[in-house]
């Protein structure tokens, strides 16, 4: 019995069970297949063995006991253009490479306290001014104030980077380079998004019959030739007398690359790390500000209970800080529901075994892909009480956490590979919702029925709802 795989659908001479992981949405059609399967199940995808763990019960065995063992990635053919699949730490092998940018990202970008906080604050309260913008400007057009919510979530994520990173807002009114490096960003993630026969019959790969890997090859050039023309011009400003006052993840990028005791970090690398740092941090974040706002519109009297809390926590003051999170019980178990039903990553970042192991009872050879399903997880009945409701009450005498020691949820994985970035998006995802909710009241068109606000999904860098949400803001608070 330790030599035999899970059990999975039969599949088809060559490709297998390609057709069993269904159209964009996989995640979906693994969670229903797994009713015939079981929570461990296994895929024949053309030549790749995939194992698929669906369980809070099975995810707690494979991380516990094999964490080592499926701590590298897998990697799908686009993705290996220009070298991405070696420069970029989300992809990269698991080895000293990895290691040592995974401390410098740590260190220099996410857990930057004091310059962090700064520019939160900042992109915060644009994003309220923006808001406030877009609902005027509805209203002066004859509207109902309605905004496109998305819009000025995605801005202030897509800004939070720059200024991390680059110390400036990448999108805004003189923001050329911003927009192409943005279209460039879009275009990789729709080519990278569709399946592709080259990942599952590698004979096929040189051919790129789908044309893929051609096209993400010519928007991957474009994203880093802007990378390239930022740094450019850190450079000669570095070289001129010209003091800087603080200092940004481009500056520790380019110090590591001439460090010689740690490591070396290439010129191509770290175009990449910076590029990998916008996927990895906006289009997840932004995609689950969306979801809770859309969560509470459908359940107001949970928006009111959490405008209450805030109301007792933060009261008079003009803005939400970051010190008043902790405080912020209620709060804290709206973000923790919404995590759980809508994952950023559903399907976390294939993984790839790098020896044998002996799982749950079955063989799972070397060099196979692991697909574990945050979001089929997050809906295990086994580990949750009435698992498609949203309820963040059952958070509150229940003492789970995202930190990936409690498997029922695993928004951000788990193990050495889960999110380098998990404490910044918590600090943001909670000030963002806390400041959206001081700020306004938020209502849907009176025509619009909450229990029918459209709950499909659409992939992209991350999983959002397909038909963006719109809702009318209107403003509690006078001072900003
Ligand atoms: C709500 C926001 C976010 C969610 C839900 C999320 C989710 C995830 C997940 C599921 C993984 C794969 C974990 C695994 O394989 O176990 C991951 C990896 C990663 N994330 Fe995030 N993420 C978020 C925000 C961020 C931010 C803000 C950054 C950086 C600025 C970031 C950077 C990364 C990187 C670099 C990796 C690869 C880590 C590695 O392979 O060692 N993420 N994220």
């Amino acid at each position: 019995s330790t030599k035999s795989l899970p059990p999975g659908p039969p599949g088809w001479p060559v490709i297998g069970n390609m057709l069993d992981l269904g159209g964009v949405m996989p995640h979906q059609t693994l969670y229903k297949l797994q009713l015939r399967y079981g929570p461990v199940m296994w895929l024949q995808l053309g030549s790749i063995g995939t194992l698929v763990v669906q369980s809070a019960k099975a995810a707690a065995d494979l991380f516990k006991s094999h964490d080592l063992a499926i701590s590298d990635r897998r990697c799908p053919d686009v993705v290996k253009v220009h070298g991405y699949n070696q420069g970029a730490i989300s992809v990269c092998r698991y080895g000293p490479y990895w290691r040592f940018v995974r401390r410098l990202y740590a260190s220099e970008l996410i857990n930057k306290q004091i310059d962090g906080m700064t520019v939160r604050r900042k992109c915060i309260d644009d994003m309220i001014r923006s808001i406030e913008e877009e609902t005027e400007a509805s209203r002066a057009r004859g509207g109902l104030g309605e905004v496109i919510v998305w819009q000025s979530l995605f801005l202030m994520t897509f800004n939070l980077m720059g200024n991390l990173i680059f110390s400036k807002d990448l999108l805004g009114s003189d923001g050329k380079e911003g927009h192409h490096f943005l279209d460039a960003m879009n275009n990789i993630v729709e080519w990278a998004g569709k399946p592709n026969v080259a990942d599952f019959l590698p004979f096929l790969k040189w051919v790129d019959p789908q044309g893929l890997r051609r096209a993400a090859s010519k928007e991957m050039a474009q994203a880093l030739e802007v990378v390239a023309g930022f740094m450019q011009e850190r450079e000669k400003e570095r070289c001129s007398e010209k003091e800087k006052i603080e200092r940004d993840f481009l500056d520790a990028l380019l110090e590591s690359e001439s460090d010689e005791k740690e490591g070396k970090i290439s010129y191509q690398n770290i175009k990449i790390i910076i590029v990998e740092a916008f996927f990895g941090g906006t289009e997840t974040t932004s995609s689950v500000l969306e979801w809770t706002l859309t969560e509470l519109l459908r359940k107001p009297e949970i928006m009111r209970k959490a405008q209450g809390e805030l109301d007792s926590v933060v009261g008079a003051k003009s803005k939400v800080e970051e010190s008043d999170i902790d405080k912020l019980v209620y709060l804290q178990t709206i973000i923790k529901e919404t995590l759980r039903l809508h994952p950023s990553l559903p399907l976390l970042v294939p993984r790839n075994t790098l020896e044998d192991i002996n799982y749950m009872g079955y063989w799972i050879p070397k060099n196979t892909q692991v697909f574990v399903n945050a979001w089929a997880i997050g809906r295990d009945p086994e580990f949750w009480d009435d698992p498609l409701t949203f309820k963040p009450e059952r958070f509150l005498d229940a003492n789970i956490d995202y930190k990936g020691q409690i498997f029922g949820l695993i928004p951000f994985g788990s193990g050495r590979r889960m999110c380098v970035g998990m404490s910044m998006a918590h600090r943001v995802l909670h000030l963002a919702v806390a400041s959206l909710l001081h700020y306004f009241d938020w209502e849907l068109d009176g025509n619009i029925i909450p229990e029918t606000i459209d709950m499909n999904e659409r992939s992209g860098m991350a999983v959002r709802k397909l038909v963006p949400l719109k809702a009318i803001p209107r403003r509690r608070r006078m001072e900003r």
